[in-house]
């Protein structure tokens, strides 16, 4: 085994052979043909603590002071209704995107009417259980200087994201981030959301307006995909040329369900791992010197 990690119990592979030959190829590639492109809530964010749900970027908001009790009602109400078609083992992805859109628009339209305040996102996130995964700090800080481009792909709130990894200390230059962001006015009052909606199940070219990133670094032929869903499978579409792909997916919740479909799409599956223990390891490995 190239990477002793991959022995932790809780990986799954439908084919290690395979896994490991994509390995050996990638530490040839070494670091310059590296990228790393993620997901956010839940793969770079903890899905549970102590047997309790760590929030979601949307779940930080809904959770907070900065909304009424009867708009957090609302919200939590949409969560329950569509959190369990997002998940559905059964349901296709033609299936489940309208009732995404239709979540995330929902979600979107009662946020707005809160009239948020930017400058108070710090302290709500402040205050907030966002957790990244253990190993976070060696995750960012090792990318961030091997000079590997890390393209965070997400579906949640990028205010919030970008103010959990920032006041974690590892928001470095090496990080773009795509994903929805708030829309504020001159008085700093939430307007709205910036350009096309994100969801779980549009993670691809069809949302990224910014091309010249993905031209910028196509040299970067070898990648590293992180996800959490089936949805996440498409994030690196916008990537001009790939040599070598390696997909990693945290299988967090609907294991038994969902575990032969993630098998069938990701290289890699972390079942209830709540560390990126495997991702720095294979890091380790593919941008140590030949
Ligand atoms: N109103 C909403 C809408 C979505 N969510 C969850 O946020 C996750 C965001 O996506 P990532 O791309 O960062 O994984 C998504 O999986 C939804 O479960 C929410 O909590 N509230």
């Amino acid at each position: 085994m190239l990477l002793p990690v991959l022995s932790k119990d809780t990986v799954r592979m439908k084919d290690p052979e395979g896994v490991q030959e994509k390995i050996r190829l990638m530490h040839k590639g070494g670091q310059q043909k590296l990228q790393v492109i993620s997901d956010f809530d839940m793969t770079l964010s903890r899905f549970s603590f102590n047997g309790e749900r760590c929030p979601t970027c949307y779940n930080i908001i809904d959770n907070s002071n900065i909304i009424s009790d009867e708009c957090r009602k609302k919200l939590k109400g949409l969560f329950n209704t569509y959190y369990p078609h997002e998940m559905d083992p059964k349901k296709s992805v033609e299936e489940k995107y309208p009732l995404m859109v239709e979540w995330w628009s929902r979600a979107h339209d009662l946020l707005y009417e809160q009239r948020i305040q930017k400058d108070r996102l710090a302290q709500v996130v402040k205050e907030s259980n966002a957790m990244l995964r253990n190993g976070y700090d060696l995750f960012f800080n090792s990318l961030y200087q091997s000079e590997i481009p890390l393209f965070i792909f997400s579906a949640g709130i990028g205010d919030v994201l970008e103010e959990i990894i920032r006041q974690k200390g590892v928001f470095h230059p090496n990080t773009k981030v795509v994903s929805n962001y708030m829309d504020f006015d001159d008085n700093g009052i939430m307007k709205g959301f910036k350009g096309e909606l994100i969801h779980t199940y549009n993670k691809n070219s069809s949302v990224l307006t910014d091309t010249e990133y993905f031209k910028e670094i196509g040299h970067r032929t070898n990648i590293v995909l992180l996800g959490d869903t089936l949805g996440d499978l498409t994030m690196a579409d916008g990537v001009t040329t790939v040599e070598n792909i390696i997909k990693i997916g945290f299988l967090n919740d609907k294991v038994d369900e969902l575990t032969e479909q993630f098998l069938q799409s990701y290289d890699i599956v972390l079942v209830r791992d709540e560390t990126l223990d495997v991702v720095n390891g294979l890091l380790q490995y593919v941008t140590a010197k030949n």
